[in-house]
């Protein structure tokens, strides 16, 4: 896919969250590109803080803004619900009402965490939604505000987010395989794991769009690697590609267990697969499998 702008389109993008594992893979393609990258740091854009988020905005007068920024701590959000709500939401709607001062667009990424997880097909951008958890309420009041004030915006919805940089459930698996022989992995949630360089590469096709004045569908897309699994059968395929590529020297016996042998303060959905017909169309290619990132990922650990 394409992803290169044309020579005489440039951007001043604000990128928020720029330390974070999708932040940190668009600062890394977008420094290959004739870009004007503008990263504030957590002291200058506190999302705790949303007064902070407008002043920024109000300060750096971007073209558009890329929202990466999130409080992704799915379990110790249950028990600091007014942080995560400042971060995911409060600061989002601040963004916003910003955004649409300025009249610059934002590109938003949201989860499927914001589904109830009780569906028996992939989710559609419009079927309902239904968090069960406080980092899900969070990011769907977050999602909504900016939808309902701002017209020109895009929230890319993806789920199961891993890639080289920041924290992921691959890099705890390994971490795992270090010290465990044997390992329990829930078996009865399904979703899709998503490589965070596809974000990217779905980012930068908006970036781009906008760049060289292309039109826009305005909206929310849904955004995760191709095929889908489960924690176990992530995990297993983890040890399975780490072990050929020589990242781990064993591999630990993975038993699938369900979600009530695995009990966590926030409730995970059942079922999270995301239908992505609508991006792959705007795209013009379906995102690779994301057994293919992982082999990305894992061979740019082996080789430091
Ligand atoms: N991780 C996942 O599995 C999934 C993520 N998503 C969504 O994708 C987006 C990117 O996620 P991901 O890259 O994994 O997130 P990370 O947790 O890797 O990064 C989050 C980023 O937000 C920053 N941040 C958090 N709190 C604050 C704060 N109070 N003030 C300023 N910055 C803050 C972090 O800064 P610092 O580095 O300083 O901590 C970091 O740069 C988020 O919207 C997330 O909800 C969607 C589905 C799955
Ligand atoms: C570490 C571990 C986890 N699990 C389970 C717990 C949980 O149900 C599932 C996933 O665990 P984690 O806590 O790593 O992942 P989690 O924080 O739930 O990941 C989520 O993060 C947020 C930010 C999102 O937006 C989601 O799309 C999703 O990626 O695996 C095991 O069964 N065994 C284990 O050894």
């Amino acid at each position: 896919m394409a992803t290169e702008f044309a020579s005489e389109a440039s951007l001043k993008i604000l990128i928020f969250g720029h330390n974070g594992q999708v932040g940190s893979s668009l600062v890394e393609q977008l420094n290959q590109q004739d870009q004007t990258l503008i990263c504030p740091s957590r002291t200058e854009a506190d999302f705790a803080h949303p007064e902070q988020v407008t002043q920024c905005i109000e300060s750096y007068q971007p073209d558009v803004i890329v929202n990466a920024c999130a409080y992704t701590a799915v379990d110790k959000a249950e028990s600091d619900q007014a942080t995560a709500d400042a971060v995911n939401h409060l600061s989002v709607a601040a963004m916003a009402q910003a955004a649409l001062a300025a009249d610059i667009p934002v590109i938003h990424i949201s989860t499927d965490y914001v589904f109830p997880g009780d569906a028996k097909q992939p989710y559609l951008e419009d079927d309902a939604t239904g968090p069960h958890s406080v980092y899900g309420q969070t990011k769907l009041d977050g999602d909504l505000a900016l939808a309902n004030t701002l017209p020109k915006q895009v929230t890319l919805r993806t789920s199961w987010v891993f890639g080289e940089y920041g924290n992921n459930f691959v890099k705890t698996m390994l971490r795992l395989a270090e010290s465990r022989d044997e390992l329990n992995v829930v078996a009865d949630q399904h979703g899709k794991p998503t490589y965070a360089g596809d974000i990217v590469t779905s980012i930068l096709a908006f970036l781009k769009a906008l760049a060289e004045q292309k039109p826009i569908v305005w909206g929310t897309y849904h955004c995760s690697s191709a095929g889908e699994t489960t924690w176990h059968g992530f995990a297993e395929a983890i040890f399975a590609e780490a072990k050929s590529l020589g990242v781990i020297s064993k591999t630990p016996k993975v038993h699938p267990i369900p979600s009530s042998d695995f009990p966590t303060p926030a409730p995970r959905p059942a079922y999270s697969v995301l239908n992505t017909d609508k991006l792959n169309a705007t795209l013009a290619q379906p995102l690779p499998h994301w057994s293919e990132g992982l082999h990305k990922m894992l061979r740019h650990l082996q080789q430091g």
